[in-house]
């Protein structure tokens, strides 16, 4: 459907808002894993999109309280009261929207209901009993999955693609490799396809080095005191990991700022970092037990539609549009996306 939208696009020699498209794209991807539908009625997906953009505002806030509890108490009441009551109708909204969703599979006869295919409410239905579900408990579980991915995949997939139109050598490399192992003629790359795209895989490492899209992680609590490399961290205490300033450290990277793939293939100086939490200079899915639990649906989504958009179509900016104008400026929340959007022109090649 994405192929589609844009070969629309190419044969006008139209522009393409490819923020827009990877973000419905995404969210599409995860309506069908939590409900097993693409399209939601009623405008669903389109307050899908909005309840995840105002989660992550809410979320990723600096929140004065925690770090200044003295100041809290006198002066910033007042900022806390309009926080809490943003987020109690952000709340609402999902509230609603989810017991909506969730009564729709509810009410349909239990010989339908999908347990072995994989639709999650469906699932969480059909355990219900067992393991004392809550309506509660399967809502904050449907929000953990659409918030955890639809973001996360299409901001990934944003910044990737705006780091390679920005160079000719890059996406030309990068095409050619693609172009190289799909064979004329077949329509879609598919996974077994990206196994054999070395270059495919460094250019989203480096992007997730360079653009991690949760750029804190999630909030952590120390359980215990620990010690960690002679810094005291006592329990309780809230944890904070900036990946995004580890990602650019000049002590753990060469060219630390600079967008280059080659250093995760061939002889190049970090052949052997990976992100599956065990190389900490390089932690865009965090490490240990909270790590993201969506690791290989993520990746795998990126890669595939990376490499189809490269198999399909050559990119042009928009008329009076220089490489140079593309701004890589972030904007921060729980997780970070581009501040303008990413404007192309699809040339189709098929
Ligand atoms: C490129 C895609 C993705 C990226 C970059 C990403 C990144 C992350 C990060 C950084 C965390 C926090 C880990 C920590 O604090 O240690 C996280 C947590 C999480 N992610 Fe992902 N994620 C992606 C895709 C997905 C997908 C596709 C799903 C679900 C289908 C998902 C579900 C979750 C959930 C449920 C958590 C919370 C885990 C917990 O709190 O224990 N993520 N993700």
């Amino acid at each position: 459907m994405v192929m589609a939208k844009i070969n629309e696009a190419a044969a006008v020699g139209g522009v393409m808002d490819m923020s827009k498209l990877l973000k419905s794209f995404t969210c599409d991807i995860a309506c069908r894993i939590v409900s097993g539908e693409y399209f939601l009625k009623e405008g669903r997906r389109k307050l899908f999109q909005e309840l995840t953009s105002e989660t992550s505002h809410l979320l990723g806030g600096f929140n004065m309280e925690k770090f200044y509890p003295t100041l809290a108490r006198v002066g910033v009441g007042l900022l806390k009261k309009n926080i809490s009551a943003k987020a109690e109708r952000v709340k609402n909204r999902w509230d609603d929207l989810l017991d909506k969703v969730i009564d729709d599979h509810d009410s349909k006869d239990k010989s339908m209901l999908d347990y072995n295919c994989g639709n999650f409410i469906d699932i969480l239905l059909s355990i219900q009993m067992e393991y004392g579900l809550t309506r509660e408990h399967m809502k904050a579980l449907l929000i953990d999955v659409l918030f955890g991915s639809i973001e996360t995949m299409s901001n990934t997939l944003e910044f990737t693609l705006a780091e390679i139109v920005r160079s000719p050598r890059l996406i030309g490399k990068l095409q050619e490799e693609v172009r190289s192992i799909i064979p004329k003629g077949q329509e879609l790359v598919s996974e077994a396809d990206i196994n054999k795209m070395a270059y495919l895989r460094a250019v989203i490492k480096e992007s997730l080095r360079l653009h991690p899209v949760a750029p804190l992680l999630a909030p952590h609590l120390a359980m215990a005191d620990c010690n960690i490399d002679g810094y005291m961290v006592p329990a309780k205490t809230h944890v904070l990991i900036n990946v995004w300033a580890i990602g650019r450290d000049s002590s753990c990277w060469e060219d630390a700022e600079e967008f280059i793939p080659e250093r995760f293939i061939d002889e190049g100086s970090d052949v052997g970092v990976n992100f599956k939490g065990n190389d900490f200079q390089l932690l865009p899915f965090g490490a240990g037990r909270r790590m993201c639990p969506g690791i290989n649906l993520g990746i795998a989504t990126v890669e595939l539609m990376l490499a189809n958009l490269m198999h399909h179509f050559d990119w042009e900016l928009p008329l009076g549009v220089e490489r140079k104008d593309i701004n890589m400026t972030e904007v921060f929340g729980l997780t970070v996306c581009r501040m303008e959007k990413l404007l192309l022109v699809p040339k189709s090649c098929m």
